[in-house]
């Protein structure tokens, strides 16, 4: 179980977050969804470490972990694949897949990759950056796979990408849960997070307005007050 406990959270004395609590029960898959600029980019910092909370505390399967760096928290199964992709362009697809195993079984690991996202098997020598927009979003996910994370934060990855490629990726993350990990997924696209989602908290202006099952939501009015964008 991964729990934000009445977490306040900002930059530079702005808060950000307040006093946000979130509960990712294990093997579950939590949507977390809100308009631009509510704060879903900062929780999930604090979640994986990269922002440490003034108030509040995060706990990992009951363990108080605030303030643990986030590689700390990366060793015991946070995986944080944040907006924006968090490649390494000029590295090639293999040496960016062997950075995501981090020490451990370097042809496992392509292997791995390479199962989930066949493309990529492909591509192995060529530089990540020369990837499609898509490509790179397969090979930023492959650290969710290959490292074997018991949490895997996800902001955005269907951010800017065709439709048939966010199917492939919704797909993954769908084999993702199956095998059970549990998924914080920040997205834009509504109803495939919903689809997906165990349980779906909405956020405004740094404060959780909703927390529950997606059944409980009454979907259109509320998803389109709080979020806004596409519903595809
Ligand atoms: N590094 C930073 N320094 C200062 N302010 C920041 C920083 N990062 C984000 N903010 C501010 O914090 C607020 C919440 O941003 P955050 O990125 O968490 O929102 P979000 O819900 O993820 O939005 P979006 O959908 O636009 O990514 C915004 O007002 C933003 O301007």
């Amino acid at each position: 179980m991964l729990e934000l406990r009445q977490i306040t959270a900002g930059y530079g004395g702005t808060a950000v977050l307040r006093d946000v609590s979130l509960w990712a029960p294990p093997n579950s898959v939590v949507a977390l969804l809100g308009t631009n600029g509510a704060g879903k980019t900062t929780l999930l910092r604090v979640a994986s470490g990269l922002l440490e909370p003034t108030v509040g505390q995060l706990l990992l399967d009951g363990e108080d972990v605030t303030g643990s760096q986030p590689h700390a928290l990366a060793r015991r199964g946070v995986c944080h694949v944040p907006e924006g992709r968090g490649i390494f362009p000029n590295l090639s697809v293999r040496d960016n897949i062997l950075v995501q195993a981090a020490g451990g079984n370097a042809d496992e690991a392509v292997e791995k990759a390479v199962s989930a996202f066949p493309i990529l098997g492909k591509k192995l020598t060529q530089s990540a950056g020369s990837l499609s927009g898509g490509q790179q979003q397969m090979l930023a996910l492959c650290r969710a796979y290959v490292t074997d994370p018991a949490y895997v934060l996800l902001d955005e990855v269907s951010m800017g990408l065709a439709p048939v490629v966010v199917d492939e990726l919704f797909e993954f993350l769908g084999k993702l849960a199956a095998q059970g990990a549990t998924l914080l997924l920040v997205e834009q696209y509504v109803s495939r997070a919903l689809d997906l989602a165990d349980y779906v908290y909405l956020i405004n202006r740094g404060h959780i307005e909703f927390a529950g099952e997606p059944t409980e939501l009454d979907s259109d009015s509320l998803i389109a007050q709080y979020v806004g964008a596409s519903s595809d």
